[in-house]
């Protein structure tokens, strides 16, 4: 970032509303900022420096990010945060989760350098052997799946999660109902506080999730963030080139490599090792049904 704000305070995005956003300084104090221009343009989980300005602060500048994770529709780029250590996506029994949503976040943390795990919550439920034989593939292709029930067995749940978490920063993202807010007052227990009353004072009688909100797991020496994230209907990829795509999905990319053409598409083509894995019960179907989808919107015009 350029030099002339380098005397400047660092700053950590810890919330955004709108044009204003929650930094939060050194010493743990939290300030409402503004950007300064759309270069300051900045979303959680970013590295800012910011110079106070009466109650408040300006954001001059946005430090280098190490990733981004993020979604892009055919309009539209919506960044999820910055500077994110791991991806966990949680879904649950109940409500049954979509896979090509699971699917599309997992690429999406493929294609930024995000590791992940998926967390499959409410497995109290009678549906948790259905919901297990739906996360197989996943299993199959070397992503680790921890089953927790946040509620019905919070030890336990810790327990398992809680060694992965540890020193990391961890965006959490599932639909609407999965957990998230129960796994989050499990594993910080101030939470409510953590999220102050100036966010609250902000967001103006908006419920709390709508935005990105961090959260330290651990307050007295700051290294364990939960990022917690609103539910979302959409999720495009349109970031990404559509000969990537099988790339970024570790079971496709598995046979790839044995296609007889360097550009086959693992739609039709003859030689196909994709189509051969299929056939052999390697790739699940529904996994390759998924990439079929997203191959098709990736590569629709714009007009
Ligand atoms: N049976 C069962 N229910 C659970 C478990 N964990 C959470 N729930 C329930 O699932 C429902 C949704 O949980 P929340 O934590 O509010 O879900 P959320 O993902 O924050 O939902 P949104 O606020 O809509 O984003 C609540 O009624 C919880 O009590 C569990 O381990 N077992
Ligand atoms: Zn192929």
């Amino acid at each position: 970032m350029s030099s002339k704000h380098a005397h400047l305070d660092l700053g950590l995005v810890v919330r955004g509303h709108g044009r204003h956003y929650i930094v939060e300084d050194a010493q743990g104090q939290r300030h409402v900022c503004h950007p300064r221009g759309k270069k300051s343009d900045c979303v959680v989980g970013d590295q800012v420096r910011w110079a106070p300005s009466g109650d408040e602060g300006v954001i001059e500048a946005v430090e280098p990010r190490r990733n981004l994770l993020f979604r892009q529709d055919e309009w539209k780029t919506k960044s999820f945060a910055a500077n994110l250590d791991q991806l966990l996506v949680l879904v649950a029994v109940e409500p049954v989760f979509s896979e090509s949503q699971l699917a599309r976040a997992l690429i999406a943390a493929e294609s930024a350098g995000i590791s992940a795990r998926i967390a499959l919550n409410k497995t109290d439920l009678p549906g948790a052997a259905a919901a297990r034989e739906r996360l197989q593939p996943y299993r199959d292709m070397g992503m680790e799946v921890m089953e927790v029930a946040l509620k019905a067995d919070p030890a336990g749940s810790r327990a398992l999660l809680t060694p992965w978490l540890q020193g990391k920063r961890t965006f959490v993202l599932g639909p609407s109902g999965t957990g998230k807010s129960t796994l989050i007052n499990l594993l910080v227990p101030d939470a409510q506080a953590q999220v102050g009353d100036i966010s609250q004072a902000l967001n103006s009688g908006r419920h709390t999730t709508t935005t990105t909100q961090w959260y330290w797991m651990d307050e007295a020496q700051p290294r364990t963030a939960l990022i917690d994230s609103p539910g979302f209907q959409e999720f495009g990829l349109k970031q990404i080139e559509p000969a990537q795509l099988p790339l970024l999905m570790p079971d496709l990319r598995a046979h790839a490599g044995d296609c007889r053409f360097y550009n086959c598409t693992h739609q039709h083509e003859p030689g196909c090792g994709v189509i051969a894995a299929l056939q052999a019960g390697q790739i699940s179907a529904s996994r390759y049904r998924i990439y079929g989808e997203i191959l098709e919107e990736l590569s629709r015009q714009r007009w």
